[in-house]
């Protein structure tokens, strides 16, 4: 940093607080949502300039330990003070900043993707651009969540697959899989297709997972316990099947233990479970370097989250399509204009400064059910 640069001009901090109504209920080994509770970032510079971030934590601790409410108390009384009390010069200062303060990823990454969007549109980068992206279209897959019947599930990845998606990715849990997946290989022999375990699995059940090596998987993603790397990697010498892992790794230390192991053959990069944009990053050269494929995953993000997940899934070494679907497929009305659109399974990457999107405020305004203004 040259001391002729300024710290990245902060004014004013608002944490937007917003319920949205899901379009198709998401079912999860917690139970069904049929809404997404959800914090909104907003960083203003007072010159012209806002900064968006997206929390992703759900309500409940199924996916991890955060929720909403532990996000609410994370980033009012530890990271907004500390973002205050310290000029920050370079998005990438950030997460060192919030080091002090345990884990608690999704709440420092909310902070530090507003901090990356204002930072990128006063450079008037695009945010790909800031992270050193180089893609103007994204390949993106679907996430296609347990359905009633066998019959309902094939017509849903017809519906997708017409749609060109260029992945389809299927929850699995023991009584919904070998077979399930046997007979969606009939009338799909080709379709690249891919497993979600969510850790339904334990190595017990090793020789039961060895039989979804016929069907010619692109990966099982994170089939055993939600923060184990040591289990995966005696579960990847015995099947073919690459394992990918999303839970396990909430941080650059956790990836390069999961390589050096050999844990996994996959990442599933979230910038809200490793913290950050900065950290993604890492985790991406890291796993470059490594000859680790990495693709994009998704937390039912609305736009503003979406637009970090695009602008991220730019950076090279993302060679497998992500859970990045369209606006349309979660929400009546994103917050965000224009909506995250999909063509033929790709995204073109917005070319305005930042995330690219503008804020639907009046969508923004209905969805909110709460909000908090803090003042630099
Ligand atoms: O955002 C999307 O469409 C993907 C959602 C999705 O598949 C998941 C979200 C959160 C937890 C899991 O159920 C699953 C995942 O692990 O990727
Ligand atoms: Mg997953």
């Amino acid at each position: 940093m040259t001391n002729t640069e300024q710290p990245i001009k902060m004014e004013k901090l608002i944490l937007h607080q917003l319920r949205m109504a899901l379009k198709s209920p998401f079912s999860t080994s917690f139970g069904t949502f049929r809404e997404k509770d959800f914090f909104i970032v907003e960083i203003d510079d007072g010159e012209g300039n806002q900064g968006f971030g997206e929390s992703v934590a759900f309500s409940s601790p199924w996916y991890n330990e955060e929720t909403v409410k532990t996000n609410e108390h994370i980033m009012k009384d530890f990271l907004i003070p500390l973002l205050f009390e310290h000029d920050i010069y370079h998005p990438d200062e950030v997460i060192q900043l919030f080091a002090p303060i345990r884990r608690n990823q999704m709440a420092k990454a909310a902070i530090e993707g507003a901090v990356w969007d204002l930072y990128a549109k006063q450079k008037e980068l695009t945010l790909a651009e800031a992270l050193g992206g180089k893609k103007t279209t994204i390949d993106v897959g679907i996430s296609i969540g347990i359905q009633p019947t066998v019959e309902d599930l094939l017509e849903v990845i017809e519906k997708h697959a017409a749609e060109g998606y260029k992945r389809i990715k299927l929850k699995i849990k023991p009584g919904w899989d070998v077979d399930v997946i046997r007979q969606v290989r009939k009338p799909f022999p080709d379709i690249s297709l891919m497993v979600d375990a969510n850790s339904a699995y334990t190595l017990k059940d090793l020789d039961h997972l060895k039989q979804l090596d016929e069907f010619n998987l692109m990966m099982i993603e994170q089939p055993l316990a939600h923060d184990d790397i040591i289990q995966h990697a005696k579960l990847q010498k015995a099947i073919q099947t690459p394992i990918c892992l999303d839970e396990s790794i909430h941080s650059y230390d956790d990836a390069r233990n999961a390589i050096e192991l050999g844990s996994c053959k996959i990442i599933n990069i979230k910038i809200g479970r490793v913290g950050g944009l900065t950290e993604s990053k890492r985790i991406h050269d890291l796993c470059r370097a490594n000859d680790i494929p990495v693709w994009c995953g998704g937390m039912l993000e609305a736009g503003v989250g979406r637009a970090h997940n695009i602008a991220l899934t730019t950076l090279d070494h993302f060679v497998f399509p992500g859970d990045t679907a369209g606006s349309s497929r979660y929400w009546e009305e994103d917050i965000i204009h224009p909506e995250v659109v999909v063509k033929n399974g790709e995204i073109r990457v917005p070319d305005k400064p930042g995330i690219g999107y503008d804020i639907n405020r009046s969508a923004l305004g209905k969805y909110t059910v709460d909000q908090h203004v803090f003042y630099f």
